[in-house]
C-alpha cells in the first residue's frame, strides 16, 4: 500500500485511527479498537477517566509504543512507521516536560534546540526568545527551573514544543496538577495556539475544560470510544434539564412525579427533572393548577457532562 492511497483512504484529518488496539504484555487491553478522526485546524479534546487509554492512544500516536493492532496515521503518515518525517512537524508534551532544574528556563529551551537537528545554531537564541514570550515566560527566563511554579514548568515544556512552527500540537493532560490561575493560562494559551490554526489535540479528565476550550472532542471509558464529533453536538445530543424555580419545591416536585416526569431531583427553590416526551406547556399548566408558584419553567442546555452521563450511565469525576 503506497502513502497516496493511505492519505486519501484517512481524508484529511490530522490524526486517524482504524480498529486501533493495545494489549499490553501483562494481558491488559488498554485501548480497543478504537476510530478516532481529528479534523484540521480543531481544539480536540480527548476525554476520559483515569485508567480509560488516552495516554496508551497518545503513546501509539507519537510512535512511543506499537499497538497491538489496526492503524495510525498522523499528519497523512503511518505511525510508528514514519516517526521520523512526521514527528518534527509535531509539538508534544506528555507526561509533563522533561527539564533540567538547575537550568534556567532559558538554557533549558537553548538545549531542547540543539536537541534538533533540524535546528539553524545561528537563529537559535532568537528561537528561544520568540518561545519564551509566546509563553510568557520572558521575564522569568533567566531564573532556574526547579524555581519555578508547575504552571511556568508546563509552560516552559510548551514553550520547548513550540521552538519549530507545527502542524500539530499532542498535550497530555496538560493542566494536570495546576492551580486554577495556572489551568486558566495554559488554557488561554491553547486557545491561541488554535486561533493560529494549529490543531491541538489535548487528553484531559476533566469535562469543563474541555467544554471551555475545545471545539471537539472524543469520549473513552474502559479503553474504547463512546461518541466522538463536535462539542456543542456532543451536548445537544443529550436532551438537557426541565428546571422549574419555585417557592414551593416540595409541591412542585410532587406535581412533577404525578406528571410522569422522571429523575425529579428538589433542591431549596429549583426542582429538575428529565425532559419529557409531551408538550411542556401541559407540564407547566399542571403545576400552576396544583397551587405551585412558578417563578421560572424552562430546558437547562445539556452539558458535556449531561452528555457523558447518558452515553455510560455513571457520573464522571468532574474534581479530578
Ligand atoms: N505499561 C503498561 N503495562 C501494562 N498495563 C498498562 C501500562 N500502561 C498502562 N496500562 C494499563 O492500561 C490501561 C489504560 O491506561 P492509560 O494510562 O492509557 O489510561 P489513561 O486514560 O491515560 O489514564 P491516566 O490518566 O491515569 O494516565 C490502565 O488499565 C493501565 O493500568
Amino acid at each position: 500500500m503506497g502513502e497516496t492511497s493511505a492519505t486519501q483512504r484517512t481524508g484529511d484529518g490530522v490524526i486517524v485511527t482504524r480498529a486501533l488496539t493495545k494489549r499490553y504484555r501483562g494481558g491488559q487491553l488498554a485501548v480497543d479498537g478504537l476510530d478516532l478522526t481529528v479534523p484540521t485546524g480543531s481544539v480536540f479534546g480527548f476525554l476520559g477517566p483515569n485508567g480509560s487509554g488516552k495516554t496508551t492512544t497518545i503513546r501509539m500516536l507519537m510512535g512511543l509504543i506499537e499497538p497491538t493492532s489496526g492503524m495510525a496515521h498522523v499528519l497523512g503518515r503511518p505511525m510508528p512507521r514514519s516517526a521520523r518525517a512526521v514527528l518534527p512537524r509535531v509539538g508534544a508534551l506528555i507526561e509533563g516536560p522533561a527539564l533540567y532544574g538547575f537550568l534556567s528556563g532559558r538554557d533549558n529551551l537553548l538545549r531542547y534546540d540543539a536537541a534538533d537537528p533540524t535546528a539553524d545554531p545561528r537563529t537559535r537564541r532568537a528561537r528561544v526568545a520568540a518561545a519564551l514570550d509566546r509563553v510568557g515566560l520572558t521575564a522569568a527566563a533567566g531564573k532556574k527551573a526547579k524555581a519555578y511554579s508547575l504552571g511556568m514548568k508546563q509552560r516552559l515544556g510548551l514553550g520547548a514544543a513550540l521552538l519549530q512552527p507545527r502542524r500539530l500540537l499532542v498535550l497530555d493532560e496538560p493542566t494536570n496538577g495546576l492551580d486554577p490561575q495556572g489551568m486558566r493560562e495554559i488554557r488561554a494559551l491553547v486557545r491561541e495556539l488554535a486561533s493560529d490554526g494549529t490543531t491541538v489535540f489535548l487528553s484531559s479528565h476533566l469535562l469543563d475544560e474541555i467544554e471551555q476550550v475545545c471545539t471537539h472532542a472524543a469520549v473513552m471509558a474502559r479503553g474504547r470510544l463512546l461518541t466522538q464529533g463536535p462539542v456543542a453536538d456532543l451536548a445537544a445530543g443529550s436532551r438537557g434539564r426541565l428546571v422549574v424555580t419555585t417557592p414551593d419545591p416540595a409541591d412542585a416536585a410532587r406535581v412533577l412525579k404525578e406528571q410522569g416526569i422522571g429523575d425529579v431531583v428538589a433542591t431549596d427553590d429549583r426542582v429538575t427533572g428529565e425532559v419529557p416526551e409531551r408538550d411542556l406547556a401541559e407540564v407547566n399548566a399542571a403545576l400552576v393548577t396544583g397551587g405551585v408558584r412558578v417563578r421560572g419553567f424552562g430546558v437547562e442546555r445539556a452539558s458535556l457532562e449531561d452528555a457523558f452521563v447518558a452515553l455510560t450511565g455513571e457520573g464522571f469525576d468532574v474534581a479530578g
